[in-house]
């Protein structure tokens, strides 16, 4: 599927200095990261809220909890399949994942701390917390901006509370046994099932986005830089105008990469496609529906052999 391209994907920039802009300049900007959106499904965010010593911290913090011995990992068991622990598995021995739900509440990091060093390892919990609410601020700049730039604010501010987030260390192994620039498949070729996510990545690369002419973008970003990619409860959230876009992960044999994923999930809420967003040229396309059943959904047998797990959930099919 695709062939290789060297086109970029594009920077906005985020950092709180260039956010303080008048009114006319900060339409601008909103659409910009709404057409990166609208053609890419997501864009690389230059964004300050994170600083190099949160940042080295964090990453330092990671490799620490990928040495713990597999049997402590495993420990963390999470209602959502596939959220709780991943080990290296037949279709990619290099992966390696845990998930930390609401990282935005001190308790539920302290408790996965707990989990994970019974006795204690308060810089590990300390970062980690304070890593995903610089990331989850990030998240309320883009929604903002989003919302703004197609008038739909009030939706947004009646389901940002229901906003939770997943914050997921990863660890792909470099690749095994293989030729130099020969590369292995880090994570399969899937969309995101959650509303909305943020990567940030070690200075190790590896992440590719396929384009909607079907070529493949190596993502290439800087330490202070984020990805912001659309998931599929967004794109039908935004009836389809912004799609959710296919990525993965390729792995050289040159270094292991380290990744801390921010995860916005919807819970607790019905999520409806605003009005504003339904014409004649964009027909509604979704139901109402449920983030948090959909990713329960996605992890059955229909939902994984679906061909859009999202369309089957809540799509209308066209007559
Ligand atoms: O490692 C990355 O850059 C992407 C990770 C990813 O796609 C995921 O965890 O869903
Ligand atoms: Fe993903």
């Amino acid at each position: 599927m695709g062939s290789l391209t060297k086109t970029k994907l594009p920077t906005i920039d985020l950092r709180s200095k260039s956010l303080n802009l008048d009114s006319s300049s900060w339409v601008t900007k909103c659409n910009e990261v709404t057409r990166a959106l609208e053609q890419y499904g997501c864009f690389i965010a230059t964004f300050d809220g994170v600083s190099k010593e949160l940042r080295d911290a964090s990453f330092l913090a990671l490799q620490e909890l990928f040495d713990l011995p597999t049997e402590v990992k495993v420990q963390n068991v999470l209602d959502t399949p596939y959220n709780g622990y991943i080990g290296r598995q037949i279709m990619v021995p290099l992966y390696e994942s845990l998930g930390i739900e609401y990282a935005t509440t001190k308790e539920a990091v302290e408790s996965f701390t707990k989990l994970m060093w019974p006795s204690g390892n308060q810089s590990f919990c300390e970062n980690m917390f304070m890593y995903s609410k610089a990331v989850a601020e990030l998240d309320k700049i883009v929604m903002k901006m989003i919302s703004q730039s197609y008038g739909i604010e009030h939706h947004y501010e009646s389901l940002r509370g229901s906003a939770t987030y997943l914050l997921k260390p990863t660890k792909y192994l470099r690749a095994q046994g293989t030729e130099k620039f020969e590369k292995m498949m880090g994570i399969l070729p899937h969309t995101d099932k959650c509303f909305m996510t943020y990567l940030h990545q070690d200075e190790v690369n590896g992440l590719e986005i396929l384009t909607k002419d079907g070529e493949w973008i190596e993502v290439e970003y800087p330490p202070s830089s984020f990805v912001v990619m659309a998931a599929d409860a967004f794109m039908a959230w935004t009836n389809g105008r912004i799609e959710a876009p296919t990525h993965r992960v390729m792995m050289t044999n040159d270094n292991d990469r380290y990744v801390l994923g921010l995860f916005t999930t919807i819970r607790d809420h019905i999520l409806q496609i605003p009005q504003e967003l339904v014409d004649e040229n964009h027909p509604l396309q979704y139901k109402p529906f449920d983030n948090y059943k959909y990713m329960q959904f996605y992890y059955t047998e229909e939902g994984v052999n679906a061909e859009s797990a999202i369309k089957t959930y809540c799509g209308i099919q066209s007559q």
